[in-house]
C-alpha cells in the first residue's frame, strides 16, 4: 500500500513537471515571433481596406498593388481576408503545387446561402459531392469526346451564327450569345425548349442576370447574421429577392431535367450530358444493383452547374470570341493572314470543318492570343485556404481567400513582350512562350474542367466566321489604343442601389468583357444568304 502510494506521489509530480515544462515549452514556442502577414495597403480601422477597393476595374488597382507590394498583396475586409497574387510562379506555388489546402471556394450569404447555389460545381467545397461532379465531368469534357461527340453540334451553331450575321449584322453580339447558350442547353439537356415550349436559352439568361444582382456585394455578406431576418420584415428585401432567384434556378433545373426524362423515356432529342450519364448510371444499377442515387443527383447538379453558377461558361466563351472580333477589327493585317491561312484549306464550297485543324499554326495563334489579350476571367475564381500556412516567409492564415490575378500574367511583359498588342506571331516565333491556357483556366484541382470543349468550339466559331466574313471597324471609330478603353476588367453594369458599399464588395466572381463595339461584316465569296457552310 505504502509502496503504492509512493509510487503514485511520485507519478504525479512526474507528471505535473512534465506538464509545467511543456506549458514553459508551448508559451515560449508560441510567442516565438509569427512570420508577418504579406505586405498590402494599410487600412482602416472596423472597416479594413474597403475603401482601398476600387468600384470598378478591380485589376488595374491589383496590379499596382503588385508593382508596390510584390508577388502577393494581403488587403482585408470585414470578415473577409484576401491574398491578391500577382505572379504566375506564385499561382503555380499556391494553387498547383499545394492545391490541396487550396481546394474550397468562398461562400457568399448571399448567393451561395440564401440564393442555394450551393450545389453547382463551382461553389462547392472540395468535397465528396464535389469530386462526385469532377467524376463526371472528366470524361463527358475530355479533348476526344469533345472532338467526337461535339463535332458535329459545334459546326451546325457556327453555321447558324453566319446566318445570323448575314440576316442581322448589327445584332452580332446579341446572336453569338444564342447561339453559345444553345449549343450548351443541347450539349447537357439536349434541346433548347422545354417540350412546353419554354426557352431555355432565354430562362437561363434571366437567371444570370439574377446571379450577377446576387453578386454585387450585400450587407449580409459583411454581417452573416443579417440572414435571419424573417424576409416580412422591413428592409429585408434581399432575402425576398434571393428567395425568387434562387426559386427561379430551382424551377429551371427540375423543368429541364424532367424534359430530359421525357425524351430518354421516348427515345427523342439527341443524346446528352444528361442522358448519356443517366443510362449509364442506370445499367450499372441494373447490373450491379449499386445504389446510384448520388451520383444521379451529381449528375443533375453537374449537368445544370454548366449554366448555373459557372454560367460565365457562356459567357467566357463569349468573351474569348468577341476579343477575337475586336482584334479581327483592329488588325487587319493579322485578318488578311488568317483569311489566307484558310483559304489554303476551305474554298469553292468547302466549308470549315476540324479535318485540318492541325495543318492551321495561324489560327491557333489566334485562337491563343484571343485567351491571352483579355483573359475572360481577369481576376479568376477564387479558391480559400483550408489550413495555414506560409509563402515567401510570409503568414497565409486559414480562410483567406486567394484571388490569381491572371490580368497580370496576360500584361507581364517578362513572359509577352509588347503584351498589349493583339500579336498572334508570338506564338509562332516562340513556341515556349508560356501557353495562355496554362493561366485562363485557373489553376490546381479546380482547374476548368471545359478548357478543351471552349477551345474547340471557339476554334471553330474563328475559323467559320473569318471564311464567311471580312470584319471591319466602322469609319470614324475611334481607335481604342489603351487596354482601359477596350476591356471592362470585371465591371458588372447594375443600375439598382446598395446600401454602404456599391459595388465595393461585389463578389469576386466577375469577369473581363470588352466593351460594346460596332464590327462591319462584309460577306466573302464563300457565303451567301441561305448557303449554310456545307457541312452541316
Ligand atoms: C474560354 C472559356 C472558359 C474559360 C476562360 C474558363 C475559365 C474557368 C476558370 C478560371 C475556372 C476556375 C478555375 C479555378 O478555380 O482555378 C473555371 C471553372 C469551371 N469551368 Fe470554365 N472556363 C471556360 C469555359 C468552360 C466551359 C466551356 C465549361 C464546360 C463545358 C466550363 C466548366 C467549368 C466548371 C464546371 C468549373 C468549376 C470547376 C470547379 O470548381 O471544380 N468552363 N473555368
Amino acid at each position: 500500500m505504502q509502496d503504492t502510494f509512493s509510487f503514485s506521489s511520485t507519478t504525479i509530480s512526474s507528471t505535473a513537471s512534465g506538464l509545467i515544462l511543456l506549458y514553459f515549452l508551448r508559451k515560449c514556442w508560441s510567442s516565438k515571433p509569427r512570420p508577418p502577414l504579406p505586405p498590402g495597403p494599410k487600412g482602416l480601422p472596423f472597416i479594413g481596406n474597403l475603401l482601398d477597393f476600387p468600384r470598378k476595374q478591380f485589376v488595374l488597382t491589383f496590379l499596382q498593388w503588385g508593382e508596390q507590394y510584390g508577388p502577393i498583396t494581403w488587403v482585408m475586409v470585414p470578415g473577409r481576408k484576401f491574398l491578391i497574387v500577382n505572379s504566375y510562379e506564385a499561382m503555380r506555388e499556391l494553387l498547383d503545387k499545394r492545391g490541396s489546402n487550396y481546394i474550397n471556394r468562398p461562400q457568399s450569404v448571399m448567393v451561395t446561402k440564401l440564393m442555394k447555389t450551393d450545389f453547382t460545381t463551382v461553389r462547392l467545397q472540395g468535397e465528396a459531392r464535389w469530386r462526385r461532379h469532377r467524376k463526371f465531368l472528366r470524361p463527358a469534357l475530355s479533348l476526344n469526346t469533345v472532338k467526337q461527340n461535339y463535332s458535329d453540334l459545334f459546326l451546325a451553331k457556327a453555321s447558324g451564327y453566319l446566318q445570323a450575321i448575314l440576316h442581322k449584322p448589327d445584332n452580332f453580339h446579341h446572336s453569338l450569345r444564342r447561339a453559345l447558350g444553345e449549343t450548351i442547353s443541347e450539349l447537357t439537356h439536349g434541346a433548347i425548349k422545354h417540350q412546353d415550349g419554354t426557352d431555355y436559352v432565354t430562362e437561363h439568361e434571366e437567371n444570370f442576370a439574377y446571379s450577377k444582382r446576387a453578386a454585387m456585394g450585400y450587407l449580409v455578406d459583411l454581417f452573416p447574421l443579417l440572414r435571419f431576418i424573417p424576409s416580412w420584415f422591413p428592409g429585408a428585401k434581399f432575402r425576398r429577392d434571393a428567395q425568387k432567384w434562387g426559386q427561379h434556378g430551382a424551377n429551371l433545373r427540375k423543368m429541364m431535367i424532367e424534359g430530359v426524362e421525357q425524351r430518354m423515356a421516348t427515345n427523342e432529342g439527341r443524346p446528352c450530358y444528361v442522358s448519356n450519364m443517366l443510362e449509364d448510371l442506370q445499367k450499372l444499377e441494373s447490373d450491379t444493383g449499386e445504389d446510384i442515387r448520388e451520383d444521379v443527383q451529381a449528375v443533375h447538379d453537374s449537368g445544370f452547374s454548366f449554366y448555373q453558377g459557372t454560367s460565365k461558361i457562356l459567357d467566357q466563351t463569349a468573351t474569348t470570341l468577341k476579343n477575337f472580333l475586336l482584334a479581327m477589327s483592329l488588325y487587319p493585317d493579322v485578318q488578311a493572314r488568317a483569311h489566307k491561312e484558310i483559304e489554303q484549306f476551305f474554298v469553292e464550297g468547302r466549308s470549315p470543318d476540324f479535318s485540318s485543324q492541325d495543318q492551321m499554326p495561324y489560327i491557333r495563334a489566334i485562337v491563343l492570343e484571343s485567351l491571352r489579350w483579355n483573359p475572360p476571367v481577369s481576376f479568376g475564381v477564387p479558391h480559400t485556404a483550408r489550413e495555414d500556412n506560409f509563402y515567401n516567409g510570409y503568414f497565409i492564415p486559414k480562410g483567406t481567400t486567394v484571388i490569381a490575378n491572371q490580368w497580370q500574367v496576360s500584361r507581364d511583359p517578362m513572359i509577352y513582350d509588347d503584351p498589349s498588342t493583339f500579336n498572334p506571331d508570338r506564338f509562332i516565333d516562340n513556341p515556349d512562350i508560356l501557353d495562355p491556357r496554362d493561366f485562363v483556366f485557373g489553376f490546381g484541382r479546380r482547374i476548368c474542367p471545359g478548357n478543351s470543349l471552349a477551345y474547340q468550339l471557339t476554334w471553330i466559331f474563328v475559323v467559320s466566321i473569318l471564311w464567311g466574313f471580312e470584319i471591319q471597324r466602322p469609319e470614324g471609330c475611334p481607335p481604342l489604343e489603351r487596354d482601359a478603353d477596350r476591356f471592362d476588367f470585371g465591371l458588372i453594369r447594375y443600375a439598382g442601389s446598395h446600401f454602404l458599399i456599391r459595388g465595393r464588395l461585389a463578389d469576386y466572381e466577375t469577369f473581363s468583357t470588352p466593351y460594346p463595339f460596332p464590327c462591319t461584316f462584309i460577306p466573302r465569296a464563300n457565303i451567301t444568304k441561305g448557303n449554310a457552310p456545307s457541312s452541316v
